[in-house]
Parts: C-alpha cells; sequence; structure tokens
C-alpha cells in the first residue's frame, strides 16, 4: 500500500467576484520514508497542495488518503518546517521545543530527554535557556526542526524552510536535515522553486506546471546521487546534468488556458 496517495486533486479559490483555479487533476504517490520534492513556478499551487495533504483545505474535487485513510481521519499526522521559524519570542528554546508535546499531553521525563538530546545532535548545545533572539536564523531553523520532530508526525511537508537563510547555512542545514530524516526513517515533501535543492535532497521531483497546478513530469532521482549528501551530490557530474534536463523542461512549459 502507497503511504500517500493524491488522486483527481482539483482545487478552485472563491472569492467575492473571482474563481480562481489552483490545481488541476493532481495524482500521485508517496512511499514511506521517500523525500520528493514539489517544485513549479511561482502561483502554481505548490502550497495549496501542501494544506490539501494536510487536511487544512478540502480540495474542490479529488481524494487525499494516508495509509488508506482520509487525511479528515489521521489529524496530527503531518509536521510542518516553514520559511520562518514561528518560534514564539517569549519562551525560551525548551520552552518552544516542547511545547507540542505539552499541548498534547505527552511531554514524559523519558520524552524530554529524548527532545534535548536531539536538539544536542543538530549542534545545538546549551541553548534550552535561551530566548529565540539570542540564536541565530540557521539556529532558529534547526530549533523548529526539533519542536516538529518532537511530536514524531508520520510526514513532514517543508515549505522552503532553507530559503530565507543565506547560502553557506541553508547547505549546512540542507544536510542536517536530509540525514536526519534518513536516520528516522521519515517521509517529506520538501515545496521549493530551487531546482538544485530539489535534486540534491530529493529521491523524485514532481515539477508542476504554471496556473492551474497540473503535474508535468516527475523525475526521479538516480542512486549515484541519493546516497550522496546534498552537499556531496552538488559536486557530483550527474547533478548538473539532471539540473540542465529540468531547467529545459521547466523552461519549455506552456501556462494552460485557465
Ligand atoms: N485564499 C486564496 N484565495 C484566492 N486565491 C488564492 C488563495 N490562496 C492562493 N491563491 C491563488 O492560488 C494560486 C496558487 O497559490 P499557491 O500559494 O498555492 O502557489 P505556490 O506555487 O505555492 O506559489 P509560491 O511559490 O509563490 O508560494 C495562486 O494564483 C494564488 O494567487
Amino acid at each position: 500500500m502507497d503511504f500517500l496517495t493524491l488522486t483527481g486533486i482539483q482545487h478552485t479559490y472563491f472569492t467575492q467576484t473571482t474563481a480562481v483555479n489552483a490545481l488541476n487533476n493532481i495524482s500521485l504517490h508517496v512511499q514511506e520514508g521517500e523525500f520528493v520534492s514539489f517544485l513549479g513556478p511561482s502561483g502554481c499551487g505548490k502550497t495549496t497542495l501542501l494544506s490539501i495533504i494536510a487536511g487544512l483545505i478540502e480540495p474542490t474535487d479529488g481524494q487525499v488518503k494516508l495509509e488508506g485513510k482520509s487525511v479528515k481521519d489521521s489529524a496530527n499526522q503531518t509536521g510542518y518546517m516553514l520559511q520562518q521559524d514561528y518560534l514564539f519570542p517569549w519562551k525560551t528554546i525548551e520552552e518552544n521545543i516542547f511545547l507540542g508535546l505539552k499541548i498534547s499531553g505527552t511531554l514524559k521525563d523519558t520524552k524530554k530527554a529524548e527532545v534535548l538530546s536531539l536538539l544536542k545532535q543538530m549542534g545545538l548545545e546549551n541553548v534550552e535557556k535561551h530566548y529565540p533572539k539570542q540564536l541565530s536564523g540557521g539556529m532558529r531553523q534547526r530549533v523548529a526542526l526539533v519542536r516538529t520532530l518532537a511530536t514524531e508526525p508520520k510526514l513532514l511537508m517543508l515549505d522552503e524552510p532553507f530559503s530565507a537563510l543565506d547560502y553557506q547555512t541553508k547547505l549546512k542545514l540542507e544536510d542536517l536535515v536530509s540525514n536526519t530524516f534518513k536516520t528516522f526513517g521519515k517521509t517529506a515533501i520538501l515545496v521549493t522553486h530551487d531546482i538544485g535543492e530539489a535534486i540534491a535532497m530529493s529521491d523524485r521531483i514532481f515539477l508542476f506546471s504554471p496556473r492551474p497546478g497540473r503535474l508535468h513530469r516527475t523525475f526521479i532521482i538516480p542512486d549515484e546521487l541519493r546516497n550522496l549528501s546534498p552537499f556531496e551530490a552538488r559536486n557530483h557530474p550527474l547533478y548538473n546534468e539532471l539540473f540542465q534536463t529540468v531547467w529545459k523542461e521547466l523552461e519549455s512549459i506552456e501556462p494552460e488556458e485557465n
């Protein structure tokens, strides 16, 4: 059984004056433990699709199933990492990372130790009592990642989580996220505009066409790249080859009449 299945997803936003056809007939599958990317031009509906998968928006048509169940019946199975870290500035790092567990009533001592150890694995030593403003952007994104992983979501949604970071921090964080997800066997969907990031991090790339977003093509990343860290993958000759192919494909997509 596929872990995540999307069948015939269509979505139209209705405003007071107009109807915006955001997504058209999207069907795809994601396997457990897979890391996939949604790549496409601005406005092609990537974020809308993530919200539909998370059960936050009900699609106009079509179905989303997570482990065979409608996402409406699988609440709290998804975790987010976004462009902004959304840490509460008045709470310490420790209070921020335990918040989700506290709300769900699952903050046990063993779990607390596990999450603090994860914080250390992310290279964040002795920051528990600090406030977010005392940390750099990259450190805060790592805290946000720990907070997300703490609740053990089945599916992780990464909506351009590296786009606000400087280039060096972004490359380091890509490696850290990729390594952590492989270690924990997490299933993840990354939304990005960045072709290189999609190639370096993914098992498969779903390329979307401009609005209304349609699934244009799926790229399977070769094992030679998948077995490397994102940083190493960027230095492999196959990376450049694939970059050119995806770039040309993206350039060739014509918008459909709405
Ligand atoms: N609440 C809304 N009401 C009306 N139209 C919307 C709404 N949300 C999004 N849209 C429109 O739907 C389309 C898809 O938006 P969406 O944000 O999903 O695209 P995206 O691919 O994530 O874009 P970007 O890469 O710029 O973030 C866009 O044309 C957007 O203007």
